[in-house]
């Protein structure tokens, strides 16, 4: 650690750890983020680690050097803390939806794609990322998306803790029954990618939000149940009138149908039916509107956000 320079205050704190930026002793001009891992208490540990300390470094290293995953420089101990020196990113996918002007569609098919990209080489290594949020997809100074905290990522396995997702971006199938373990595939991170893409379009974050004191909104689970309630849907074979999703979807449903399409073909119910990443990264429309970014387009969203 003695080659770096620590920033007093915080870049973040989540459940997992402390994020601070880092400047190299010998070239200030590079920085970093590092994130300190909280030690295990769990009685017995003689490590010390989380279990989520240990994903999230293997799955950093295992995705390592892929243009669309946050960079794992080294880890380290900092002070009796095991550490990660990462790749320093300014803004996330939160600070573009809560920008005063929505998105053009072009950012959101380029950003999109980007993140597709990210999960499609997770995916095709086995990995599954289980919390793809607007808070986890960061983006360099040019809006370059850089996906990451890993901490709820893990290879596929048959059965898995249900208990995952933040609950605004969690897929339908992971509401179907209330025991712990669940069997599910990686469709629940392009359910994920769905909320994100319909967020930016509505230029509105949390669409399946919770419930909230004081305030009338839905819970996730309600929402889902009630639209997309399996039996009820398997029966009548269309969406049941309980909660109108092209309520909520307004500004998607006056996109064309391109883009309408591909948003709908990711909130599928049925994770066997849902886009995949390589079928998503194949639509032809998102590849070409993604192609029409502008630099000012750029610095547009880049200003706005600096100026909140
Ligand atoms: N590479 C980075 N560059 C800049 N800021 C970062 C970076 N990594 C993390 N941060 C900031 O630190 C915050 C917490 O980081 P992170 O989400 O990885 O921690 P966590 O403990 O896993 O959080 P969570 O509770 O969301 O799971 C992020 O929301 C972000 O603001």
């Amino acid at each position: 650690m003695e080659d770096f320079i620590v920033s007093p205050t915080k870049l973040g704190a989540g459940s997992y750890g402390d994020v601070y930026k880092v400047r190299s002793k010998a070239n200030p001009e590079n920085v970093f983020a590092m994130k300190v891992f909280r030690p295990s208490v769990r009685l017995g540990s003689s490590h010390g680690l989380l279990d989520s300390t240990v994903r999230e470094l293997s799955c950093l290293f295992a995705l390592r050097g892929h243009p669309h995953i946050v960079q794992m420089n080294q880890v380290l101990f900092y002070k009796e803390d095991v550490a990660v020196l990462m790749g320093y990113y300014p803004y996330t996918l939160f600070n573009v939806i809560t920008q005063r002007s929505p998105a053009p569609t072009s950012i959101v098919a380029r950003i999109s794609l980007q993140i597709a990209e990210a999960l499609a080489y997770m995916h095709d290594l086995n990995w599954i990322h289980r919390d793809l949020t607007a808070s986890n997809v960061m983006l360099t100074e040019d809006l370059t998306v850089k996906v990451g905290d890993m901490g709820l990522s893990r290879n596929v396995a048959d059965w898995m803790s249900g208990e995952t997702v933040t609950a605004p971006y969690r897929a339908p199938e992971l509401f179907t029954c209330d025991d712990a373990t669940k069997s599910y595939t990686n469709a629940i991170d392009m359910w994920s990618l769905g909320v994100l893409i319909a967020e930016l379009l509505e230029h509105r974050v949390w669409l399946f939000r919770n419930k909230r004191a004081g305030r009338i909104v839905y819970t996730t689970s309600e929402i889902l149940q009630q639209v997309f309630e399996p039996e009820e849907y398997k029966k009548t074979g269309k969406k049941p009138a309980v909660f109108n999703i092209e309520g909520v979807l307004s500004r998607v449903i006056q996109k064309e149908t391109a883009i309408k399409d591909v948003v709908f073909q990711l909130l599928t119910v049925d994770p066997g039916d849902r886009l995949t990443a390589r079928g998503f990264l194949a639509q032809k429309r998102w590849r070409s509107l993604s192609k029409t970014v502008t630099p000012d387009e750029i610095n547009v969203i880049t200003t706005e956000i600096h100026n909140v």
